[in-house]
């Protein structure tokens, strides 16, 4: 990492004409934009941690719909510039046009933003072009605060490469291939974009990469040419679709308790929660890290910053290489926007970021450095994302009407030809099958069959675009051996004790649960049944022999509802909590034994406050003996069944 240095920017001619014929088609406004931040003088710092926070689409976006001219404008425009400017050398080491589609990519993305106002760049003043320096304070209009820099070490990069993988499940017992010989790479500093319709294995393909799926799997997945070890697991950061967080904390809470959880022993807690903070600034969630994360019940964060929370629970650990599924689903677009530049701001770090996406805007699309496109488990494209229109132009597949490219691609992995000129070599083929059926019908009657553009598809990128890539694959790394060896140490330095980690999940555990035990909803609940079993009971009278058997009658009653009420509140929860332990990978017996007991004993006091309350109410006014023994005993009860419920929770 320490080989970036000075670079000129590659002019248009590589890619220009892709690059001209792509802005021609969707967005003629953006064409010399383009090439004018391709033919912009990049400058770089000497090191990756100082290329961090250059910008970030929240400085962006937050100066400029302030709008206000002055400093804050012109601040705009530095930070712009800075971005389209300051650029890793590392695709100069393995592909040479990186550098070109990101420029292409961050040019078209400024373009879009809030101002909707983009100054050419000699409109900016030479200072304005100078690359700022690290230290550089800046200011987050939005929030009002001043942005602090995250100060992480260097990571390590990892070159991610995988060819051929297919991937088979066993259906009522017949075999099914799920993807069918996928090859592509990604290297630090790049966003690749998985990219095709519901169920073409975009998920599945993003779990094999992240070493989550084992089984029948073929081909090969290498970082830095090794295969997936145990001691990758550390640098590598996955957020899934389904946000897994715990709904009564806050964005602070949650993400320093990631914190505390999961970086080195070596760092002190005061640097832990500093790095949470850190966190918070980068993602742009410091308005809200006092809010509560909120669930189905519990009113939280929005959806957006949700996303971002879950982002900042990976790149907490400072990972090199990040996944994410879907990160933008169900956000709006400008939102999802903001979610990709932040990936890109990430990936400028020196990270590999590969991410699903299901259906981008057009603004969106063209920030992606690479794709894959999908289609029924098979590869329809692995390219530069700038490239992809040209590569199904070049096929005979173009949009007969304006369309967003994502939806032109999506449109074409579905098979679908609507609005989209057919292939004269597709169209002949169609033709001969159908000549035979119905003779008088002319040519224009016929229409592929999605299955036909599929097979033509496939069929087109390994005849034309298959061969250069795989050979692609097989060039060396710009790295070291030593480096690559880095990757399969399996020092262990990373993580914290087993006593540290029980008594971080006991804290957190206690602050999860603390609003729903003593939640004045659940405290009236527990009161007004108690109260009602107390005048049914009203004063019994333990001198006769029916006396008797109405208090015994109670108490069997007591037993049965608090020694059953703990077996179904851990029913109810074990789903969530299962998927929680997955998350956060507690599936040894080292973690596990840590997790189950804190969140035994943080249950316990909560769990045993309102069977107490309940209790104290019941003997007072149903007028039973209450003895220390009556209580000590009915509370052992509770106790008992608690432990069950917890011991049948984890057992299953
Ligand atoms: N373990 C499995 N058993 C059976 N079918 C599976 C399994 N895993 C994946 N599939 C199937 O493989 C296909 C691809 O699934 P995957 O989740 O990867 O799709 P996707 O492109 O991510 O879809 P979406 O965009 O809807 O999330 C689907 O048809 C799915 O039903």
């Amino acid at each position: 990492m320490e080989s970036i240095m000075e670079k000129p920017m590659m002019d248009d001619t590589a890619g220009g004409g892709i690059g001209r014929s792509k802005s021609d088609q969707l967005a003629p406004s953006s064409k010399s934009l383009s090439r004018t931040a391709s033919a912009e003088t990049v400058r770089s710092t000497p090191n990756t941690t100082s290329l961090s926070r250059k910008s970030s689409f929240w400085k962006r976006s937050a100066s400029g719909g302030a709008g206000a001219g002055g400093n804050s404008h012109g601040h705009s425009h530095i930070r712009k510039s800075r971005s389209a400017q300051l650029k890793l050398d590392l695709d100069d080491l393995v592909s040479s046009g990186a550098a070109l589609s990101r420029a292409s990519s961050a040019s078209l993305g400024f373009s879009f933003t809030f101002t909707g106002f983009t100054p050419p760049p000699h409109a900016m003043s030479s200072a304005e072009l100078h690359p700022f320096s690290d230290d550089e304070n800046t200011m987050d209009i939005e929030a009002g605060t001043r942005r602090k820099k995250l100060a992480t070490e260097p990571t390590l990069p990892i070159y991610l490469k995988f060819s051929e993988v297919k991937y088979r499940v066993t259906v009522k017992g017949s075999q099914r291939e799920i993807l069918s010989g996928i090859s592509g790479s990604a290297s630090p500093g790049e966003v690749l974009a998985l990219m095709g319709p519901s169920g073409s294995g975009k998920t599945t393909l993003l779990t094999i990469l992240g070493g989550r799926v084992a089984g029948a799997l073929e081909g090969c997945v290498s970082y830095n040419d090794e295969p997936f070890s145990k001691s990758l697991k550390r640098r590598i950061g996955f957020v899934t679709q389904d946000d897994v967080l715990f709904s009564h904390l806050t964005v602070r809470e949650t993400l320093t308790y990631a914190a505390l959880l999961r970086l080195p022993r070596t760092m002190t807690t005061q640097q832990k929660e500093e790095r949470a903070m850190d966190v918070i600034y980068e993602l742009g969630l410091e308005k809200c890290q006092d809010t509560m994360i909120g669930g189905s019940f519990v009113r939280g964060v929005s959806g957006g910053e949700r996303k971002r929370v879950c982002i900042g629970n990976e790149i907490i650990i400072n990972p090199s290489l990040l996944f994410l599924d879907e990160p933008t689903s169900g956000l709006d677009s400008t939102t999802a926007l903001r979610i990709v530049h932040l990936l890109h701001d990430i990936a400028e770090d020196g990270k590999t970021i590969i991410t699903t996406i299901h259906q981008p805007s057009s603004r969106l699309f063209h920030k992606f450095d690479k794709l894959i496109l999908l289609g029924k488990g098979s590869l329809l494209y692995f390219g530069k994302a700038s490239e992809a229109m040209t590569h199904f132009q070049s096929i005979g597949c173009t949009p007969l009407i304006a369309m967003n490219p994502a939806e032109f691609l999506l449109d074409l992995a579905n098979g679908n030809t609507n609005d989209v000129s057919v292939p004269s070599d597709l169209d002949d083929k169609v033709h001969m099958e159908n000549q035979n059926l119905q003779n008088n019908n002319s040519k224009n009657d016929y229409k592929p069959s999605a299955q036909d553009v599929h097979e033509y598809l496939v069929d087109a990128y390994e005849n034309r675009v298959a061969y250069q890539e795989k050979k692609k694959l097989l060039a060396p790394l710009p790295i070291s051996d030593d480096m690559k060896a880095t990757i399969t140490s399996s020092k262990r330095e990373w993580g914290t004790s087993w006593w540290q980690q029980y008594s971080i999940l006991f804290c957190r555990g206690i602050k999860e649960r603390r609003h729903d035990y003593l939640s004045w909803m659940r405290i009236t609940q527990v009161i007004a049944t108690s109260v009602i079993l107390g005048l049914l009971w009203w004063h019994s009278d333990p001198s006769t022999p029916k006396g008797l058997q109405d208090q015994a009658g109670l108490l069997f009653f007591i037993a049965v509802f608090w020694g059953f009420f703990p077996v179904f509140t851990a029913i109810f929860t074990f789903p969530q909590e299962r998927t929680m332990l997955n998350k956060e990978r507690a599936v040894d017996m080292y973690k596990l034994s840590a997790y189950f007991l804190a969140r035994m004993t943080s249950d316990l006091p909560l769990d045993l406050f309102l069977p107490a309350i309940f209790m104290v109410i019941v003997y007072f006014m149903a007028g039973l003996k209450a003895t220390a023994t009556h209580f000590f005993f009915s509370m052992l009860i509770v106790f008992l069944s608690i432990i069950a419920a917890q011991v049948r929770n984890f057992r299953d």
